[in-house]
């Protein structure tokens, strides 16, 4: 069996296929997508032409370190091509992202690409999204009631378990964009457009690491080789 670092290396290296010169490009952030710049930078270190934007610090700064020359976001609002890690991918190609705790910029960067594929190793691919917890992007202000809002629009759908503030080094975990994060363990989630929506509809949520209806296609790296869903 293969193991999962270098699966990551194989999908993140095998979506370099999709990238050609010129292009205007998302890139994404965690250890998957970390495998991808790093493929990248070698890429653009041979003479490949592309300008990218960071869905994060960490990714921005390993873009600096390799090279590869970034712009903001304001700077180049339409994008040809965004590619990314995901913590769970559906047989749909819903996602659940977040893991990481860049799923905000993440999503906006998804959406501003004329196409947004995933990668992953073949541990992400699910049935029906859930088994990981799902990270919602919350204000710190009024935390409390935003975290009441949740569990009270879950149980509206069905929906239950442990929802839980992300810590590290024993501190409250903030975004780079100064918010919390609520990992919320539902479990299955058999409806997830009628969650996405709900969540929405919580003041104090920012955002939540539910990708529905954005990638086209995803690049699944598994011990029998590369497999791609979808239309890459
Ligand atoms: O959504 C993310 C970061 O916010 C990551 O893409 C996701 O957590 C997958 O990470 P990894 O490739 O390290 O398994």
């Amino acid at each position: 069996m293969t193991d999962a670092a270098s699966l990551k290396d194989k999908a993140g290296r095998a979506a370099l296929e999709y990238v050609s010169d010129g292009m205007r490009l998302g890139i994404g952030t965690g250890s998957t997508a970390e495998c991808f710049v790093r493929a990248l930078g070698e890429r653009v270190a041979g003479g490949l032409s592309i300008v990218g934007v960071a869905t994060s610090e960490r990714t921005a700064r390993l873009c600096e370190e390799l090279r590869i020359p970034t712009a903001s976001l304001d700077e180049m609002p339409e994008l040809d091509l965004a590619i990314d890690g995901a913590d769970e991918v559906d047989p749909e190609l819903r996602l659940i992202k977040g893991g990481g705790g860049a799923l905000l910029r993440e999503k906006i960067v998804a959406a501003a690409a004329s196409r947004f594929i995933v990668i992953a190793d073949a541990t992400k691919r699910v049935d029906v999204l859930g088994a990981f917890p799902l990270p919602i992007e919350v204000n710190g202000f009024g935390l409390t009631a935003t975290y009441l809002g949740i569990r009270r629009a879950a149980e509206r759908l069905g929906l239950a378990g442990e929802v839980r503030l992300r810590q590290r080094g024993g501190e409250a975990f903030i975004t780079d964009n100064g918010h919390l994060i609520l990992d919320a363990s539902f479990g299955r989630i058999p409806n997830a457009e009628a969650l996405s929506e709900a969540l929405h509809g919580v003041p104090g949520v920012v955002e939540h690491g539910l990708f529905l209806g954005l990638a086209g296609a995803a690049v699944i790296a598994g011990d029998d080789g590369v497999e791609i869903l979808g239309q890459a």
